[in-house]
């Protein structure tokens, strides 16, 4: 049996329900653990269980509909980035197996309807604002462990459309996946401030801590949220969080035909118009980076992102 990678589980509640002096043990566990793997589980977090199982459902029920009724939902655009994602449309550098619906804050017009697929956007749109509520809860962590003052984050976050992702991993053959080049997704680092990730009981996420190539899986804990650094929030602490590489590969099942696997990632942007420099504390200390605007880096990388989408523009 493969060790898991070593991630802390913090409790949310002291955050949310607890004293000053709570809320700061809280900020400095998740800076602790941003700041070395990268990652950490949070528990007590305060969205219900019943309403993730409620989403993991309806990503089912989503998914389960035939392939051509999902085309008519399909992402069209780096920029708007929303709607559906076929299995291979997306990947960067190797062959991903999974297929995405994006739902995103403001507009949703490539959205199943009611009467499509009942309860759908309303529970999304709901989730939705539940993982926005937690993420700002989780940056408020980090702006109080780096003495940036509490509302650091809130500033560059007000028109904020994260992307809440739907995936779905279908069951494939161990010996397809195992291919040279192939995995359910290919390893990268996420490239915004940071993910909120709920996973099913499957498996096969892994995450190479230190970048020596050692994946170790980050197992599923019902009832906790994972949450990673990406790359903006490691280049605006100058390297003080750290933005890990993870994948996601053959769960440690046994058999030759692998389950499907679903996942729910919330990646958190900031306001388009926001610059993003590294924070430097010392007199010594060198910003590891250059300033960049946050629209431009998330369309750059969305369209790195999508086969269909290079050179700007999706086939029907
Ligand atoms: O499915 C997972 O567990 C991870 C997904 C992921 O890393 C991503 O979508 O960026
Ligand atoms: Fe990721």
């Amino acid at each position: 049996m493969v060790e898991a990678a070593d991630i802390a589980v913090v409790s949310f509640d002291r955050f949310i329900n607890g004293s000053d002096a709570d809320r700061q043990a809280v900020a400095k566990e998740v800076y602790d653990a941003f700041s070395t793997v990268g990652w950490v589980y949070i528990s007590d977090h305060g969205i219900p269980q019943s309403r993730v199982d409620e989403v993991f459902d309806l990503a089912k029920s989503f998914f389960d509909l035939p392939l051509h009724q999902k085309l008519a939902w399909r992402l069209k655009d780096a920029e708007v980035n929303q709607g559906y994602t076929a299995d291979g449309d997306e990947a960067n550098g190797g062959i991903d197996h999974k297929e995405c619906y994006e739902h995103r804050r403001f507009s949703n017009p490539q959205c199943p309807s009611s009467s499509d697929l009942p309860r759908f956007k309303e529970t999304l749109d709901d989730f939705y604002s539940q993982c926005l509520t937690l993420a700002l809860n989780v940056l408020k962590c980090l702006a109080m462990a780096m003495h940036l003052g509490d509302t650091f984050f809130d500033n560059i976050t007000r028109r904020a459309d994260p992307q809440l992702r739907l995936l779905h991993y279908p069951s494939i053959s161990r010996k397809i996946l195992e291919q040279e080049g192939h995995a359910r997704i290919i390893p990268h680092t996420d490239f915004g401030l940071c993910t909120l990730l709920f996973q099913d009981e499957v498996g096969g996420l892994e995450v190479d801590p230190f970048h020596t190539g050692d994946f170790k899986p980050a197992v599923p804990k019902r009832g906790t949220v994972l949450i990673n650094i990406a790359d903006l929030l490691q280049r605006l602490t100058n390297d003080r969080c750290r933005s890990t590489v993870h994948r996601v590969v053959s769960p440690s099942v046994a058999g030759e035909i692998l389950p499907s696997r679903y996942s729910i990632p919330f990646f958190i942007h900031p306001d388009a118009e926001a610059v993003i420099e590294p924070i430097v504390k010392g007199e010594g200390e060198v910003k590891k980076y250059e300033a960049v605007n946050a629209g431009e880096w998330r369309v750059w990388n969305t369209k790195k992102n999508y086969t269909m989408l290079k050179g700007g523009v999706a086939a029907a």
